[in-house]
């Protein structure tokens, strides 16, 4: 058997970028990042706005050039690897031609790819057969995005990048839009998308790199995450006599907090700790106290 390490789809190192505001001020949009991912893994990249998110996918891209640092996408230089069809994105701007079918929009991009042989896989990978004679201007923004991401599988890249893919879409086009990720997930691709939703990294991602002020502030499997930063919810029957109509009296709470059994606290639950807990207590300035939540009933 063989030990040799595979290539990582992205090896990043020392990523830096600096930008200027329009009054000459310096903004650090991405500072000191280092960053490998594995071929294979599916990767969110979570952050409040501004964290530099869309900075670092660029640089991965070759979009942007970093100030300090360097990146490799499969060894190469990020330019190289998306030519060689290596790797694709799905980015937040960038337009559609709207006078195209769904299927000539796929045809011109795979002419151009010398990939005609992919447009059947493709229209079927997102999960736009049946829609493959609408007009674009006609599909939805969700239709238009998994348009985008039929695009982008067109060279059989072995790394897709999507920054904020389902950004202005309603809750049920986002999960229609991930199923359709999922799916090719499952066949072996290597995925890294940029996300505000704390809910899309939980359910999508299997690693969770926590961006702040151009940081990677943790970096973990999206479980751990989780589990290391969320503290935990506590729900319970408080006794009749300390509930008015105001809530829990708050002396009471306070004893609670120091010993809970003694004071004939009954159906205790613990649950565990929503990602969005995780994010707040990552993102904050002062580490937050777990929180405890008394439900009367
Ligand atoms: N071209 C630019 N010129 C000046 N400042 C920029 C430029 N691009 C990004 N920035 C600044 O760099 C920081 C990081 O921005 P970036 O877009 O990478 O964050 P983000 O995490 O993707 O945010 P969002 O979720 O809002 O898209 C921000 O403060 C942003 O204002």
């Amino acid at each position: 058997m063989s030990d040799t390490v595979p290539t990582p789809a992205i090896h990043a190192t020392g990523l830096r970028k600096q930008f200027r505001q329009g009054d000459g001020t310096p903004v650090v949009a991405v500072d000191d990042v280092d960053l490998t991912i594995r071929p294979g893994e599916i990767v969110a990249f979570l952050g409040p706005n501004g964290a530099g998110k869309t900075t670092t996918v660029d640089m991965l891209l070759g979009l942007t050039r970093p100030d300090a640092g360097t990146v490799e996408v499969y060894g190469m230089e990020p330019g190289a690897a998306v030519r060689a069809g290596r790797v694709s994105a799905v980015m937040q701007t960038g337009g559609l031609l709207n006078d195209f079918t769904v299927e000539e929009t796929v045809r011109a991009i795979a002419a151009l790819h010398g990939r005609a042989d992919r447009v059947e896989t493709v229209l079927e990978r997102a999960r736009l057969t049946g829609i493959a004679r609408r007009r674009v201007e006609a599909c939805s923004g969700g239709e238009q995005q998994r348009l985008k991401f039929a695009l982008a599988l067109v060279p059989d890249p072995d790394l897709v990048i999507l920054d904020e893919p389902t950004t202005g879409m309603d809750v049920a086009t986002r999960q229609e839009f991930w199923q359709a990720m999922r799916a090719d997930a499952a066949l072996g691709r290597t995925i890294v998308f940029a996300t505000h939703y704390l809910a899309e990294a939980d359910e999508f991602a299997e690693r969770t790199v926590l961006m702040n002020r151009g940081r990677i502030v943790h970096d973990a499997a999206t479980s751990d995450v989780r589990a290391a930063y969320g503290g935990r919810t506590v729900t319970f029957r408080p006794p009749a006599g300390v509930v008015a109509s105001g809530g829990i009296d708050s002396a009471w709470l306070a004893r609670v907090r120091e010993a809970l059994e003694p004071l004939g606290v009954t159906d205790l639950e613990v649950s565990a700790a929503s990602l969005e807990a995780a994010f707040l207590a990552l993102t904050a300035e002062s580490p937050q106290a777990p929180e405890l939540v008394g439900v009367a009933r």
